[in-house]
């Protein structure tokens, strides 16, 4: 009986091994030179799963590398998926301005990103047409004009307020009585103005918006790429990951939905008096009309959504703002010019405002070179061909590819760039530098993206990365911990690209008079 037992387990592990073995050498074609089915005429195949797996390289240093032998644009075949590469400005510019029509799409989805996204019912992941404009029209004129920014002023000058006396206490309460830890404080503060975006002023107690931002995070981690996302054969090893996924999608579920009921009682409450509780994301969505469908959102898409808003833009400035700082406390020149031009336009009698902040070149300049020398992602979404022919560099595309822009390789570009590698805000004021970072007048730099897919969070995310920044320079001065001279300015990949050793910075109040 354990002889037959074992003959069966047997022939089971060399069939799995088998099947492995088919897989490998399928993908891995370079080297051995086996058939594969016919791919488009002269498009260089470079790089597989395998390679990327077994590299032992960062996922960012193996691009890197494989750029300088292959040039800007290459295919990676990641198990049944295939991937194209652009790192040039001059190709991103042809497909996402040039053709951004053409590559306006999004590629099939992994069960976990599509359960998260109502099957695809958020703007970040719809395919492009008229679900995606309604859905991307309602957020930007919804919530992200400048007349609803401008609207939410109050609500981030209280969250900032509350920012700046957490960093105190923090710093106050720590061993040496200085030394805070920048990225998690600079992420909730943003978290706390993007949940007041998206809800409207709830008043939610600290503990319960920590408990909400947890399981944000593990929607974010859930959705991340897997192996048997590329290779589908393996998920059956990987049921039990599949019962997280739906375990962390339904606490998502139960930890959002009271919010959003929260939110239609208190609209219920004041529908006599539209002004009595401040315009939120949520409200535009509950009875929004989507073209080609007959009935507003579901719950679970209204969970979808605001989701997709808080994540969205969270860790994408927080990661912005430590590289912001890390640069702070590493050159003290930058500091003092950035607090002169704090005390020459506001002084100390009244905090930092974003109006302001519009009016300091110094700030503005600093921004946009930490957002070149560091890009909070080093890829673009994912875009995917709207036709089933295009063209990208005179190929034709395949179909079912996905398109990945990788921005650094644009952003340090020699032949764009003076000393590229230099951190130098005076490069976009002395040095004669210019950048528009929309992309749509040439591509220099596009840490959001370009075309029609552009982050549409642009305005909002560097307004907060100025605003955030600003008020920690005036209220703070900041210069490296003990434990961490000389500044590492490695990074690594955590959803968003953030500095691989956590800043720990040094902090002492300025006098301040507010
Ligand atoms: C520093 C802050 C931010 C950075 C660096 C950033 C970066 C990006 C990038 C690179 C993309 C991909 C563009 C493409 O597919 O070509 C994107 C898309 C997107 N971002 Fe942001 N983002 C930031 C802030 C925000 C904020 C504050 C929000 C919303 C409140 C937001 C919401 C979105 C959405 C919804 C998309 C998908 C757009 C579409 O597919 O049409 N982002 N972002």
């Amino acid at each position: 009986m354990s002889g037959s037992l074992l003959a069966i387990f047997t022939a089971l592990l060399v069939t799995v091994i088998t099947i492995i073995l088919v897989q490998i050498i399928q993908y891995n074609h370079r080297y051995t030179g086996l058939h594969l089915p016919p791919g488009p005429p002269g498009w260089p195949i470079v790089g597989n799963l395998f390679e990327v797996a077994f590299s032992g390289k960062h996922f960012i240093h193996y691009m890197r590398d494989l750029r300088k032998q292959y040039g800007p644009i290459l295919t990676l075949r990641m198990g049944v998926k295939t991937i194209i590469v652009i790192s040039s400005p001059d190709l991103a510019y042809e497909a996402l301005i040039e053709k951004s029509q053409q590559f306006a799409s999004r590629p099939a989805e992994s069960y976990a990103r599509r359960l998260f996204s109502s099957n695809k019912f958020t703007v970040n992941s719809s395919l492009y047409g008229p679900e995606w404009r309604s859905l991307r029209r309602n957020m930007v004129s919804g919530m992200l004009s400048t007349v609803r920014i401008k609207e939410l002023r109050p609500t981030r000058s209280r969250a900032m307020d509350r920012f700046i006396e957490r960093i105190r206490s923090e710093a106050a309460a720590s061993p040496d009585g200085n030394s805070v830890w920048v990225l998690q404080n600079t992420r909730f503060a943003v978290f706390c103005i993007l949940l007041d975006m998206t809800f409207g002023v709830l008043d939610i107690t600290e503990e319960h918006i920590v408990r909400i931002d947890a399981v944000m995070k593990q929607v974010l981690l859930s959705t991340g790429s897997r192996i048997d996302d590329y290779l589908p054969f393996l998920r059956p090893f990987f049921y039990r990951h599949q019962a997280k996924v739906l375990a962390v999608r339904k606490e998502q579920i139960n930890t959002l939905m009271p919010l959003i009921n929260r939110r239609r009682a208190i609209l219920k409450d004041c529908s006599a008096d539209p002004n009595a509780a401040p315009f939120s994301y949520l409200d535009s969505l509950l009875d929004l009309r989507v073209d080609g469908r007959d009935k507003p959102p579901t719950d679970d898409e209204l969970v979808s959504l605001c989701s997709e808003f808080i994540n969205g833009g969270t860790d994408t400035t927080a990661t912005a703002i430590e590289w912001a700082i890390a640069r702070i406390a590493d050159d003290p020149s930058i500091q003092s010019r950035l607090y002169k031009e704090i005390l020459t336009h506001v002084g100390q009698s009244r905090p930092v405002d974003e109006k302001d902040t519009e009016n300091m070149p110094y700030l503005q300049a600093f921004i946009k070179e930490v957002l070149r020398k560091h890009p909070p992602t080093h890829f673009s979404l994912t875009h995917a061909p709207v036709q089933p022919v295009s063209k990208l560099a005179g190929y034709d595309f395949p179909a079912d590819a996905g398109l990945e822009i990788f921005l650094p390789a644009i952003s340090e570009d020699p032949k764009l760039w003076a000393r590229p590698n230099e951190f130098d805000p005076d490069r976009f004021l002395t040095g004669g530098e210019t950048a528009d970072i929309t992309g749509s007048a040439g591509i220099r730099m596009i840490p959001f993206g370009a075309g029609r897919r552009i982050c549409p969070g642009l305005s909002v995310g560097t307004m907060h990365i100025s605003l955030l920044v600003a008020r920690m320079v005036q209220s703070f001065v900041w210069w490296n911990h003990p434990s961490q001279p000389p500044l590492d300015f490695k990074d690594k990949f955590e959803f968003t690209v953030v500095m691989k050793t956590p800043l720990l910075a040094m902090i002492k109040p300025r006098v301040c008079s507010f």
